[in-house]
């Protein structure tokens, strides 16, 4: 497709997703300005940059469909997206919208070939002579971030990227957040207030490095950096988007300019946990002694048997430790469960 053409056809029928799952593999870089004066530029397929005519110290990533099955989040950003590319919503903070692995997203499939986050950071060129469609996007998406932060006018300026996901199992708390690990730093409590605001008190503090989109946004971009779980996983038109109604307008209020519903920071408001360890699969024969229904945040005496590899056994170590994200499909060598516990923040927040 020509860039002109590109240019026309979003125009005339605003839809950026659905030119993005028709071109899953290019799109033309292509420009244009609205009636507004916002400056529309399509980087690639599934990344769009917006910046309006007047703009505030914010520069806001919002992410989505980095696994292809996860929809909801796919449908809230696309209909923001497709409000600013109307004209309805008046942006006051330049946007990058990202739609993370368009094949995946057609395919209603989780990766083609590997897991696009967890390939950030650099992960995506660490095994040479590997080559997939994921490494590259991971390439691609790193280069457009870190583009879309350097571009942005000298000054004070506050560098965020929302990275949003839904879950395969159902969750105890239905809508939690992986925070990245700040290497020693303070966690922000403007962030904790936004994400309340988003509907998702329940937090998880890394304290380890990782290959996410959201640790490359905090630990290279110097961004505030984020995985937002919104809820379950579910097809594209099967979500009840009602579920989502307090993100969508916390985000769109974000852009915009419009009044958050934020209030101010108390431990007390949250669900606190710190990630204590990784269980990773090793070997062909991980399995998990648990059934396919028990949720995210389930907890289980000390000492019962979660998993096995081969000959080695993982139990429950401490009092209240808790499962997240148990996937025995993971591919060898990659993070199988997470393994929280609760946390205070208290003396680390600022
Ligand atoms: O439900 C699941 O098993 C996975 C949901 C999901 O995609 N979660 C993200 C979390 C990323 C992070 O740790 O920041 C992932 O696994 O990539
Ligand atoms: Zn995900």
């Amino acid at each position: 497709m020509k860039p002109e053409e590109l240019q026309q056809q979003l125009q005339h029928h605003p839809d950026f997703l659905k030119l993005t799952l028709a071109h899953p593999n290019f799109l033309p870089f292509a420009r244009y300005q609205l009636k507004n004066g916002t400056d529309i530029q399509i980087w690639d397929t599934g990344v769009i940059y917006c910046q309006p005519k007047q703009f505030g110290q914010q520069d806001i990533v919002l992410s989505s469909g980095v696994h292809g099955n996860e929809t909801a989040p796919v449908e809230l950003c696309s209909e923001l997206l497709n409000n600013v590319l109307t004209g309805q919503l008046q942006l006051t903070e330049r946007v990058l919208f990202l739609f993370g692995n368009p094949p995946a997203m057609n395919a209603g499939v989780r990766e083609i070939q590997d897991n696009l986050n967890r390939l950030f950071s650099g992960h995506h060129s660490k095994e040479p002579g590997v080559q997939s469609a994921e490494r590259e996007r991971a390439k691609k998406l790193e280069t457009y971030v870190l583009k879309f932060f350097e571009d942005a006018p000298e000054g004070l300026r506050e560098r965020k990227l929302y990275d949003l996901h839904t879950a395969i199992r159902g969750s105890r708390f239905e809508k939690f957040v992986v925070y990245p690990f700040l290497h020693g730093e303070n966690w922000s409590k403007n962030q904790f207030e936004f994400l309340k605001a988003c509907g998702a008190n329940t937090v998880l503090l890394m304290q380890t490095p990782a290959s996410t989109f959201s640790y490359f946004a905090a630990q290279s971009c110097k961004a505030h950096g984020f995985t937002i779980e919104l809820g379950k996983a579910r097809p594209f038109g099967e979500n009840d988007m009602s579920r989502f109604a307090e993100a969508a307008a916390a985000l769109r209020a974000l852009i915009s300019g419009g009044k958050l519903a934020t209030t101010e920071f108390n431990e007390a408001d949250f669900n606190l946990y710190e990630v204590r360890r990784s269980i990773n699969k090793t070997t062909e024969a991980f399995k998990l002694h648990f059934a396919d229904n028990i949720e995210n945040f389930t907890s289980f005496d000390v000492g019962t048997v979660l998993a096995s590899d081969q000959d080695v056994e993982y139990k429950v170590e401490v009092e209240g430790e808790a499962v997240i994200f148990p996937n025995p499909k993971v591919a060898i060598g990659q993070r199988a469960i997470l393994m929280v516990k609760p946390v205070s923040v208290a003396g680390k927040v600022s």
